[in-house]
């Protein structure tokens, strides 16, 4: 059994996995971290490793308190990752980027690959069918855009999610939720639209918090999994153990 863990830049997510199936998955605050980890652990007492992937601001003691218990495998751009990475500045590309791009070389192999990770940021990141890794973009997710509305300006207010039911807002209130709402999913759209027009044998795997969301607005067919870095980092383990 393992237990993988995502600190992502808001919260964090965890599943335990017994070969390639999740037996339970997690998400919490930060602030809870030592006590959920000692709780799973506790619960599931067979797990001999304890795999992060880490983005988000927190000490490394947190995990290494349970390395008595069991192995601990903090992923950096130093591990072995099934692409070729021809990102230029390989040492800034966050750790989750490289998990997903690993996760989707190993599942979908021999094909196009566009990972859109929709968090705290926006990730998008394209694995060629020679399996280069050749980079993407990073743009503001869902709730930083409301978020910024308000914070860097005088007279809006700060909204929470609510889906426009048209592009014209005829209130304050209407105008941030179609520009906030409308403009990520017009944007991820175009994205993909661009890469499509450039790319043929062609996969897209649809990730991250907003997911389920973007499942249903999209209009071109993704293949939508919100546990995708939690399994990626599964995987990613196993090919390390393997190819070590
Ligand atoms: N309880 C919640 N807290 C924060 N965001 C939430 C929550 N529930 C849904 N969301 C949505 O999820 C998005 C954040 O995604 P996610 O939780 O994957 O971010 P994260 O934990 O920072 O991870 P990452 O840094 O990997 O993106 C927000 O844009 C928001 O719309
Ligand atoms: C873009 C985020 C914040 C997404 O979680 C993370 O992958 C990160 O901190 N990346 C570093 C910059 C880069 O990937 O080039
Ligand atoms: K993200």
């Amino acid at each position: 059994m393992i237990l993988t863990v995502d600190v992502g830049n808001t919260r964090i997510k965890a599943a335990v996995f017994e070969g390639t199936a999740v037996l339970e998955s997690f998400v919490f605050e930060k602030k809870e971290l030592e006590k959920k980890i000692k709780k799973i652990l506790d619960n599931y007492q067979k797990c001999s490793d304890l795999v992060v992937a880490s983005v988000g601001n927190v000490e490394k003691q947190s995990f290494l308190i349970f390395e008595e218990q069991l192995n601990v495998h903090f992923f950096t751009h130093e591990d072995k990752f099934p692409f070729h990475n021809k990102y230029a500045t390989p040492k800034t590309l966050g750790i989750d980027r490289m998990i997903l791009a690993a996760g989707a070389t190993l599942q979908f192999p021999k094909q196009n690959r566009l990972v859109v990770d929709a968090g705290t940021c926006i990730t998008y990141d394209f694995i060629d069918e020679n399996d280069n890794y050749l980079g993407g973009a990073i743009s503001p997710g869902l709730r930083l855009r409301y978020e910024s509305l308000h914070n860097y300006t005088a007279r809006l207010p700060l909204l929470t999610f609510e889906e426009p039911d048209q592009y014209i807002g005829n209130t304050t209130m209407q105008a941030i939720h179609s520009g906030v709402v409308n403009g990520f999913v017009y944007e991820i759209d175009g994205f993909i639209d661009e890469y499509r027009g450039n790319f043929s044998n062609f996969i897209i795997i649809l990730t991250g918090g907003d997911a389920d969301f973007l499942a249903k607005r999209l209009k071109n067919t993704i293949f939508a999994n919100s546990n995708f870095l939690l399994e990626s980092l599964n995987q990613t383990f196993q090919y390390k153990i393997n190819n070590d």
